[in-house]
């Protein structure tokens, strides 16, 4: 599916939505916008889905608007730590708001969500204006999202990455990642439990077909600080064979993989209400190949004895069960879908459907593919149209569909989505193969196919409602949640780049054996198909023959980091920042060599500054901090006390001379000019700062200070100036960092107006006292604005 090939335009232009002139539809709130679709709820009516006594309260719940979720991210127990606020800070006070009147309802945990930490709350935006408790939890959900503790993300879609089950070992494959909120799951299974500094052995490539959208996903994966993972940007029918060296050449296969297909979004209705006015019958015909040679393709990527999980958020049987039967039925025993009752055993669902109808494009209803007529489907529709409707029932029954998950709107106050769980428990044979390519290659996608949602805008609109709930991020829009499952429809991408499966014509990566560092490209020369990308390709570095040794030598990095996953992006002969990937993903990309279109993979760990008498020219990086603490020097690791950290967060550069004594001596051995990584770990600062009995007296006065309810261990970028030392977190961060630690909610923008200089000013003061003037201390570079606090 390249560019000049099938586009599944509407060729309408403008928003999802729109009429055919490119021209933005005028705004209508919630309550305006007409939430019925007379085809819709006929085609859902003759499903049976539910039941007649239950359907109207399906209908009823698909045109009422979304709660809010969302997920509390991160190791755990900083995730404890947040949740811990969330509950004792929050909580009680939200439980006794009342707006106009009205009881507010407190944002609450999903009950089937592990230990606590997937929520859900109700606040319409109006109360926000009305309440000063209310406002101040939207700024603390603002703030931690921006710096990746919170993720908003709608309920549902967090069952996908949950029945994955995915282990730190296994290497993961989200065949459509995009913007990343399941990915983001996936990479904190992978990484948890992993050692501090010692990252797991298993990976997640995130793979998006749209390259602008697998972009996103390298803003989500910052967040998540890991070094185990790559985004890559193919069509998820066409990812590409990696090879194994050896005779016969072994294809690398993956452990888990996720397909969470485009599809119709027809149960995102609560948040995508343009859904009810975009909704056609045969939006789902033209997806169901697309989304068939996706899970084709995912199944030969699956090691035998791997799971694969496919999900969508629509409740279109032609887009979820037809699927998932044909796809089993063309795998013979290679295949079965795994009966997962008892996981998640307070997750709400109903079993998968053995049958159903199809709806052709004149509205009319149909139980077998003979009553349909050629006139009333597409011409390519019409070919496929076997792929559209059950399987005989004594084979739907063989199969065991109703394993499928089909979770209501209704049943919980959700969304709608679709989950199929799929083990591969033998090898594919070659009959199995060779019907799966005959079958699976037959289906046609649709030429003049057009879907709803896609558009060349991004998925965010801007049809703002005062009256939905709010956002996390501030916004009362109905559409514009991370998650593209709330986000509403799924997108076929029509920019994807691919390299074909099987192309013959990749190269292996080049060696430049020259100069001592071996560079190792990872990116076609020149794509197929799709964009360029727009940055230099990654090149792995050679520790001994380069800069980066003088970096290692100068932090004291041991060698029990390993040397093998530096890497950078060059350009002219230099490179700005230096990025570290795990193991796991360098032996990927070396076996991938230009097979694989890398966007983006690695952390952060070093950046140039532009320091005349630094002692080194790279200083540490907020996001690789946690990576490389473990292995630095211990020179450059300064522990604190609470008193400290209360004087580096509330001062601007504070003078040397502010601090504690033994911080200050700590600090000297440090040169000037120099990155230092402060630590602040609770437990030890309780022990250090008094008896036990003196933190029972503390916890006894209710309610606790915010730094009592503190666990996980805060590591902090700083830079030691010539007199004095400056945190080097971007301002929300640190409004972050001022709220934990000293319960001081701040703007976003990381100022509260009492942060003081060094002359006892506030903030504010002596900005304007200021201008045009020098500051204290010239060589206290401005921190990037992503670097995340560990
Ligand atoms: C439902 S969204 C994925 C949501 C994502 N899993 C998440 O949880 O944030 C579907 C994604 O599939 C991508 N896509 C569309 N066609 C594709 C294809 N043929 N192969 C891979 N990805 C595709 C879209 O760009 C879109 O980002």
């Amino acid at each position: 599916m390249g560019r000049g090939g099938k586009r599944f335009g509407r060729g309408r232009g403008g928003k999802r939505g729109g009429g055919g002139s490119g021209e933005r539809q005028a705004y209508k709130s919630f309550e305006e916008l007409r939430r019925d679709n007379a085809n819709l709820r006929k085609y859902y009516t003759a499903q049976n889905l539910v039941g007649e006594d239950e359907f109207p309260a399906l209908i009823e719940a698909m045109r009422t608007i979304l709660p809010t979720n969302f997920r509390i991210t991160g190791s755990r127990q900083q995730a404890m730590d947040i949740r811990e606020q969330i509950v004792g800070e929050f909580v009680p006070h939200i439980r006794e708001t009342t707006v106009d009147g009205a009881e507010i309802e407190a944002p609450h945990p999903l009950e089937w969500y592990p230990n606590g930490l997937g929520w859900q709350f109700s606040i319409p935006r109006i109360a926000l204006k009305k309440s000063k408790e209310l406002s101040r939890f939207h700024s603390f959900l603002v703030t931690e999202t921006e710096v990746g503790n919170i993720s908003r993300q709608e309920a549902v879609s967090m069952v996908p990455p949950l029945l994955l089950d995915v282990q730190p070992s296994h290497w993961v494959l989200d065949m459509c990642a995009a913007p990343g909120s399941k990915t983001a799951q996936l990479v904190e299974a992978v990484e948890a439990g992993a050692e501090p500094g010692r990252p797991p052995s298993g990976l997640v490539v995130a793979n998006d077909a749209d390259y602008k959208r697998a972009c996103m996903l390298v803003h989500q994966m910052n967040r998540l600080s890991s070094p185990n993972v790559v985004v890559t940007n193919h069509s998820g029918e066409q990812f590409p064979n990696i090879y194994r060296p050896g005779s016969p050449r072994e294809v690398v296969q993956f452990d888990r993989i996720l397909c969470d297909v485009p599809c119709s979004g027809d149960g995102t209705t609560r948040k995508n209400v343009r859904v009810w006015e975009t909704w056609r019958p045969d939006d789902a015909h033209t997806l169901n190949p697309v989304q068939s040679k996706i899970l084709q393709r995912a199944v030969h990527l699956l090691k035998t004895g791997g799971r694969l999980v496919y999900s969508t958020c629509s409740l279109n049987p032609v887009e979820n069960e037809a699927v998932v039967a044909h796809v089993l039925d063309r795998f013979g025993a290679a295949l079965r879908l795994v009966d997962v009752s008892a996981e998640l055993p307070a997750l709400k669902r109903r079993p998968g459907l053995s049958t159903w109808k199809v709806m052709a494009r004149d509205g009319s209803i149909h139980g077998s593919p003979e009553t349909i007529v050629p006139e009333t489907l597409s011409r390519s529709h019409y070919r496929n149209r076997m792929q559209l409707f059950p399987l005989a029932p004594a084979r739907m029954a063989e199969l065991g569909i109703e394993r499928c998950l089909r979770i209501y709107p209704h049943l919980q106050n959700t969304g709608g989505f679709f989950v199929a769980v799929i083990e591969k428990v033998a090898p594919i044979t070659a009959d199995e193969k060779r019907r799966a390519a005959r079958e699976g290659d037959a289906m046609e996608e649709d030429e003049d196919a057009v879907l709803p949602g896609d558009d060349d805008d991004d998925d965010n609109n801007d049809d703002g409602d005062d009256s939905a709930n709010v956002n996390v991020d501030g916004s009362a829009n109905a559409n514009d949640d991370e998650d593209d499952d709330a986000a509403g429809v799924k997108r076929l991408a029509t920019d994807a780049s691919d390299i074909g499966a099987d192309d013959a014509e990749a190269k292996r990566p080049k060696v430049d054996g020259k100069g001592g560092s071996r560079r190792t490209p990872f990116q076609p020369d020149c794509p197929r198909e799709g964009p360029a990308l727009r940055e230099n390709p990654f090149v792995f570095l050679d520790a001994r023959a380069s800069e980066l040794q003088g970096i290692l030598d100068y932090y004291g990095v041991r060698e029990s980091m390993s040397r093998r996953g530096f890497l950078s992006r060059i350009e002219d002969g230099s490179f700005r920042s230096i990025y570290y990937v795990a193991e796991p993903v360098r032996q990927l990309m070396e076996l991938a060599g230009q097979r694989l279109r890398v966007v983006n993979t690695g952390i952060r760990v070093f950046n140039r500054n532009c320091v005349k008498d630094a002692g080194c020219a790279f200083r540490l990086v907020g996001e690789g901090v946690s990576l490389l603490l473990p292995h630095l020097d211990e020179k450059y690791v300064v522990d604190v006390s609470l008193g400290d950290l209360q004087t580096l967060l509330e001062h601007v550069n504070p003078l040397l001379s502010a601090l504690s004594e033994g911080l200050q001596e700590r600090l000297r051995a440090v040169d000037p000019s120099s990155s230092v990584v402060v630590r602040y770990d609770p437990a030890a600062a309780a022990a250090a700062a008094g008896s036990a009995e003196a933190q029972q007296q503390q916890q006894q006065q209710p309610p606790p200070p915010p730094h009592a309810r503190l666990t996980a261990t805060l590591t902090i970028p700083c830079w030691r100036g010539h007199a004095s030392v400056s945190v080097h977190v971007s301002k929300t961060q640190l409004s972050s960092l001022i709220h934990r630690v000293l319960g001081r909610t701040v703007d976003r923008n990381g100022a509260d107006g009492t942060r003081l200089d060094n002359n006892g000013r506030t903030e504010a003061t002596a900005a304007t006292e200021t201008i045009g003037a020098t500051t204290t201390e010239p060589e206290a570079t401005e921190p990037e604005a992503t670097e995340p606090v560990q």
